[in-house]
């Protein structure tokens, strides 16, 4: 194959990639409609039954052809951390915000906005979720310090409700590097009142070991590689 020629076979790979990413961050805007209309509807009973219908048989092809656990999905990269479908950040997760995060300096900042699905208390964030962004939110800001690894522990303060349908700005830093330990701290806030704290949390993050890593990962590690070689 000439350069020209293998130049033009990336180039479409790259633009298939970039349509499938595109596809599935459209799906995954439609999933997350629908689950926020899901637990937002006063909808009439029949209406819901109707739906549950129109549903399942739109699943269906979906999962026609699926990935297994340790196969990583073809249009990830996890070793660029591209994600999609991360639970926390990933277009096209359902069950995601999603959280958008950038960096701006040693400071992590995120903002994300959650509807009527992500209620604990009425009109208020579940505790869980507020846990869950600041996991995120810490390990961004850990793996950003050039020293990535795994939450071993997430101690959180809830000093405030956190309120839905209200756009929050969170930040995250690492404090402290000891070893293979990581230490870092995060709050959440309403972007409109980013000095009054809502949920504070502090976290202790773990480098793997080869050796762990080899263990934890390694297998859907080699598949990636194996797919990517086919
Ligand atoms: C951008 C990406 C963002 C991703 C964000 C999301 C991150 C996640 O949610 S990760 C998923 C949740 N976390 C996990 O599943 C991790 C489960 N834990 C494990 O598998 C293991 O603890 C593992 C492999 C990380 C480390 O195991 P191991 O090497 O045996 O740990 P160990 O030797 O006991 O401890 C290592 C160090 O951490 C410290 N440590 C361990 N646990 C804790 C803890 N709970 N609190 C404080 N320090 C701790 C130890 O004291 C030790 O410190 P030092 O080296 O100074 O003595």
């Amino acid at each position: 194959m000439s350069d020209s020629e293998n130049g033009r076979r990336l180039h479409a790979v790259d633009d298939g990639l970039l349509r499938r990413r595109a596809a599935i961050s459209d799906l995954g805007d439609a999933l997350r409609l629908l689950v926020e209309h899901a637990a937002a509807t006063e909808a009439p009973t029949e209406e819901l039954r109707r739906a549950a219908e129109r549903i399942r048989q739109a699943a269906a092809p979906l999962g026609e052809r699926v990935r297994g656990r340790h196969d990583s999905p073809t249009a990830d990269d996890m070793l660029a951390g591209v994600r999609l479908y991360n639970p926390v950040t990933g277009a096209g997760s359902a069950l995601a915000p999603p959280l958008e995060i950038h960096s701006d300096g040693d400071l992590s900042i995120g903002a994300c906005t959650l509807g009527l699905a992500f209620e604990g208390p009425p009109s208020f964030a579940h505790g869980g979720v507020s846990a869950m962004l600041l996991d995120q939110m810490l390990g961004y800001a850990v793996g950003h310090s050039g020293n990535p690894g795994m939450t071993v522990r997430l101690d959180t303060g809830y000093r405030k409700p956190v309120p839905l349908l209200t756009p929050l700005r969170l930040t995250a830093q690492v404090t402290g590097i000891e070893g293979r330990r990581v230490t870092a701290t995060g709050i959440i806030a309403v972007a409109a009142e980013p000095g009054e704290i809502l949920v504070e949390a502090t976290g202790v993050f773990v480098a793997l070991r080869a050796e762990q890593a080899r263990r934890l990962f390694g297998q859907a590690i080699g598949r990636m590689r194996q797919s990517r070689a086919g």
